[in-house]
């Protein structure tokens, strides 16, 4: 079918159309995109300036937000920790399959510029049809039609990547970026844990996510393959607050005291790697910790209400701490019981350790036993693990809220810089 048979032009308020710079007024679908002139020139021209570029950094937060609109892609910081967090997750760990240094380099150019368009809301490559008849469409197809929805894609490199004779990147590795620790309660399955590479998509539109992640591994064919994968709904942070908080699967505010995307300074301190901190390639990055978290609900469900506060040192309803009456209120540590997960994961109970939170929850059907497969994907951003991640979880071993909970699936990534423009890539920096 040819583009122009395409009858969306998905004329809207919402700011930030990657197809019209500098309007603001429309945010066209992929196929429009396409049919009106070409998918280079509009990708170029949102790279170039207008409205997507003015909002460009990495740094857009909530007030940038609006559902269906383009999120930058470039800028100093990768889009996707301090971004708003968008509704759906769509996360994928890759084990690296190829042995060529140059191979892979150039995969990471080839989902740079993927990554590119799929967020400025267009088709992969040549788009999903049109194109020659013998040969299968660059793009599969499933998100034509459907808006950007703030699409941000974060590349992360796993320790393995830094691995002796592997890639010639043992020099390079961080020291940050080795194996997490095993932590009491830990019951890791090695089929949910680790990866090479990891491409975290978040959309406000689940099929979105779930399209770019393909597009991508379907890209890697040969070269990389998919370890593990994590779908998410239901944020259950939020870096935006102003907005409502959102609740997790046992029924509670979560993200209350998060690190918000507009809060620059605790950005610099906790989140993002410094210059000084070494090494070089990474500033302007940050590290990921991913922690696929089962929740208990059927146990939690049957646990009486003042329980259920007393676990979290947190109201139900409002989401106050303990004796306080709004949920802002700052908490009062010594009214909260010592085993309260509150009490124990807040930064004075931990040398003043920080991290930017941005967790989903899952149901993936059900156990065999007849209870639900759900719980909190777990991920936090951070500038130093060992001073984020690995003081709190340590910390949480006394938790009560254990008792309800079980850590099935772990990984750590070093999350690279921002992709500078349209000569950029992801791990230019790494590889250079
Ligand atoms: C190691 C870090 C953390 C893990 C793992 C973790 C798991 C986890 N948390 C909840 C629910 C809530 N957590 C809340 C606060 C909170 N949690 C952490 C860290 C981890 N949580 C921190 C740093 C904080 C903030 C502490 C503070 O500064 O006061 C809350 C309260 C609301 C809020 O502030 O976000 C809830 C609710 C679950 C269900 C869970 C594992 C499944
Ligand atoms: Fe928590």
């Amino acid at each position: 079918m040819p583009a122009s048979d395409d009858k969306q032009t998905a004329a809207t308020p919402e700011a930030a159309g990657p197809g019209e710079p500098g309007t603001g007024t429309r945010t066209p679908s992929r196929r429009a995109l396409l049919g009106w002139g070409g998918a280079g020139l509009a990708l170029g021209a949102a790279a170039a300036g207008g409205t997507v570029a003015a909002l460009s950094g990495g740094d857009e937060t909530a007030t940038a937000a609006a559902s269906g609109s383009a999120v930058p892609f470039h800028g100093a910081h990768q889009a996707g920790v301090a971004t708003a967090v968008q509704d759906r997750l769509h996360f994928a760990a890759f084990d690296v399959k190829t042995k060529d240094r140059a191979e892979l380099v150039q995969l990471l150019k080839d989902w740079t510029r993927a990554a590119e368009r799929m967020t400025a809301g267009l088709a992969v490559g040549e788009g999903a049809f049109g194109g020659l008849p013998e040969a299968p469409p660059d793009d599969t197809g499933e998100a034509l039609g459907l808006k950007p929805s703030r699409l941000t894609l974060t590349i992360g490199f796993g320790p393995g990547l830094f691995a002796k004779d592997r890639f010639g990147l043992e020099d390079r590795r961080p020291k940050g970026l080795a194996e997490l620790p095993k932590f009491s309660g830990d019951n890791l399955d090695p089929a949910r844990s680790g990866g090479d590479l990891c491409v975290q998509a978040c959309a406000d539109d689940p099929q979105v996510a779930v399209h770019a992640i393909r597009n991508l591994a379907r890209i890697g064919f040969g070269k990389v393959a998919v370890r593990w994968s994590q779908l998410g709904f239901g944020k259950t942070s939020s870096t935006t607050p102003d907005a409502q908080t959102p609740r997790n699967l046992f029924g509670f505010k979560d993200g209350t005291r998060n690190i918000a995307g507009t809060d620059g300074a605790a950005l610099t301190k906790h989140v993002w790697v410094s210059e000084n901190d070494g090494p070089a390639w990474l500033a302007g990055g940050s590290y990921l910790v991913a922690r696929r978290i089962r929740m208990n609900v059927e146990t939690w469900d049957r646990t009486s209400l003042q329980e259920q506060e007393d676990i979290f040192g947190r109201d139900k309803g409002k989401g106050a701490p303990v004796g306080k009456a709004k949920e802002r209120d700052e908490p009062f540590l010594p009214a909260m019981l010592p085993t309260s997960h509150v009490r124990l994961a807040h930064p004075t109970s931990n040398g003043g350790a920080r991290m930017l939170r941005r967790g989903y929850s899952f149901t993936d059907g059900t156990d065999g036993l007849g209870r639900l497969d759900a719980g909190l994907f777990f991920l936090a951003y951070q500038r130093d693990v060992d001073k984020g991640f690995v003081p709190v979880q340590r910390s949480l071993a006394r938790d009560d809220l254990n008792e309800y909970i079980q850590h099935v699936g772990s990984a750590l990534f070093a999350i690279p810089p921002g992709v500078r423009d349209t000569d950029d890539w992801w791990g230019r920096a790494l590889f250079s």
